[in-house]
């Protein structure tokens, strides 16, 4: 049942045309995602990733199937009924922190929830909160740039959670970073997703991390499908 599930592709197909050929990006692709679940997605460059993690963000439509977040489909939803979803029931993280350079940490957290309709006092609150959990409240009040790599990432996976999506979505979440540093930051992206329930599928190239997640997918002509990591 669709209810259940943070995040469903049901029979999601997609081309792109490139000159006269017609490539095929997903083909009837499924996809389930259980809350508080963690998937890695673990492709080779151009299989599509990034087309995947688009239609699973509503940032993109697939041309045929259906993608359900939190048990809601998407696909007859005007564009500004899918900004609200995505706003609302999702978060992403990149391999490039995106933080807003001329606001604090906290500031930078508080933002998504105000303009989802959230008070000051309130976002202030959740979004301390949150950075006390990643452990950098010490930190709240600085700006990106006073922060370390591994400390803007983990601003920015507060900030991605900040509204209590139903689905985290990262892309090379820790791609940046350093061996060490990266470990640190995936135990406390972990922590917050078993925390706060949200299914989180990550692309990443790092089989170390992919290990330690639930389990691990591929894109195998245009089909999603399970990868064996051990
Ligand atoms: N708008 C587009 N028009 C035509 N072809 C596209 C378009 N977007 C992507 N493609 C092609 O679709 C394929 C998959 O692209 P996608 O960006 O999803 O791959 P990816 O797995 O994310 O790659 P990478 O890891 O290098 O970012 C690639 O061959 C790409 O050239």
């Amino acid at each position: 049942m669709a209810e259940n599930h943070a995040l469903r592709l049901a029979a999601v197909g997609k081309e792109y045309l490139q000159g006269e050929n017609r490539l095929t990006i997903l083909d009837a692709a499924e996809l389930t995602l259980a809350p508080g679940e963690m998937v890695a997605l673990v492709a080779p460059s151009g299989a599509g990733k990034s087309t995947l993690l688009h239609i699973a963000g509503l940032l993109d439509r697939p041309d045929t199937g259906e993608v359900y977040v939190g048990g809601v489909a998407s696909g007859t939803l005007g564009d500004e009924a899918r900004t609200a979803m995505r706003r609302q029931a999702i978060g992403f993280v990149y391999q490039f922190h995106h933080l807003l350079p001329e606001f604090s940490a906290l500031e930078n957290v508080m933002l998504p929830q105000m303009i989802g309709g959230l008070d000051r006092k309130a976002a202030s609150a959740r979004a301390q909160e949150l950075l006390d959990y990643m452990r950098i409240g010490a930190r709240s009040e600085h700006r990106p740039a006073e922060l370390s790599g591994g400390e803007q990432q983990r601003v920015a996976i507060a900030r991605a959670v900040a509204n209590s999506p139903h689905v985290l979505l990262a892309d090379e979440p820790t791609g940046n970073l350093d061996p060490t540093t990266s470990g640190y930051v995936f135990d406390a992206l972990t922590a917050l997703v078993r925390q706060s329930g949200v299914a989180a599928l990550i692309a990443t190239h790092n089989h170390d991390l992919a290990r330690r997640m639930d389990h691990a997918i591929t894109l195998e002509a245009g089909k999603i499908v399970p990868l064996d990591m051990s």
